[in-house]
């Protein structure tokens, strides 16, 4: 497939699998699974590494030649600590990329959509390209899409649940009505999870967990950019319609455009 590009924040990108680099048994576990995942854009927990220092042990092993990195405020409880960790990376050198995360629940990790609005909008004003993690709402993606955020990533599960597209009929709003690249993040264990999203229009997914508990990272990330890929080409191509009566496959009159 040609001319078939992600952009996000004015950047290009030939792949829509990005991938987190959290939970891996190794930074060779986590090397592999880019690798095999083809992904472009990989995403750090903040609070993971340290990020002033080139030697950290985890990010000294990724190519930022050949990746960006994105700077995720996880573990962030509310606008204002997000807000910080936003900073810390960019006055540290990184990219002024952001992947904000505020998650107040420590058992659900679920989005607090008030604070992520609220530090969306500063961030914003403050010159970073803001991709919020949020649950499944069309209204507050909406209003993050009018604050200037680069995409939207609504969950399909909570995260590191591994159980597919729960939100689905969510997400479909809110693919329906974006206005900027609508990345599903979390909750991904499979790459039919993956597929399902692409095929309904998704721009991109992002994976994390379920690349990392696979014993085998590499292979599993060639599943998913497989995976997104099939569900990318099923979607331009155009999918049928479902019905609940039976549509007999061999009508007995001609060709539907004879
Ligand atoms: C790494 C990251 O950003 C996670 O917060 C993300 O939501 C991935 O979720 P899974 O681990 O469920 O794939």
């Amino acid at each position: 497939m040609t001319n078939d590009s992600l952009v996000i924040g004015g950047r290009t990108f030939t792949s829509r699998l990005l991938v987190g680099t959290g939970k891996f048994s190794s930074n060779k576990a986590m090397i592999e699974a880019m690798e095999g995942s083809g992904c472009e854009i990989v995403t750090v927990a903040l609070r993971r590494v340290d990020i002033e220092n080139p030697e950290d042990s985890m990010l000294s092993h990724i190519d930022r030649d050949r990746y960006l990195l994105l700077p995720n405020t996880s573990g962030a409880r509310d606008a204002e600590e997000a807000m910080r960790l936003a900073r810390l990376a960019r006055a540290a050198g990184c990219e002024p990329w952001v992947k904000l995360e505020v998650t107040p629940d420590p058992y659900y990790l679920l989005p607090d959509p008030i604070e992520t609005l609220k530090a969306a909008r500063i961030l914003v004003k403050e010159g970073f390209t803001v991709l919020p993690y949020i649950n499944a709402d069309p209204v507050l993606a909406k209003h993050l899409q009018e604050a200037g955020t680069a995409t939207v990533m609504p969950l399909g599960a909570p995260i590191g649940t591994n159980r597919g597209l729960r939100t689905r009929d969510q997400i479909r709003i809110i693919i329906e009505q974006a206005i900027v690249p609508v990345v599903v993040d979390a909750g991904l264990g499979a790459p039919s999870h993956a597929a399902e999203a692409m095929e309904m229009g998704a721009d991109a997914v992002l994976v994390n967990t379920a690349l990392a508990v696979s014993p085998n990272p590499g292979a599993m990330g060639a599943a998913f950019k497989k995976g997104v890929q099939a569900g990318r080409e099923a979607f331009l191509a155009g999918l049928g319609e479902q019905s609940q009566k039976a549509q007999a496959s061999s009508p007995l009159t001609g060709f539907l455009h004879d």
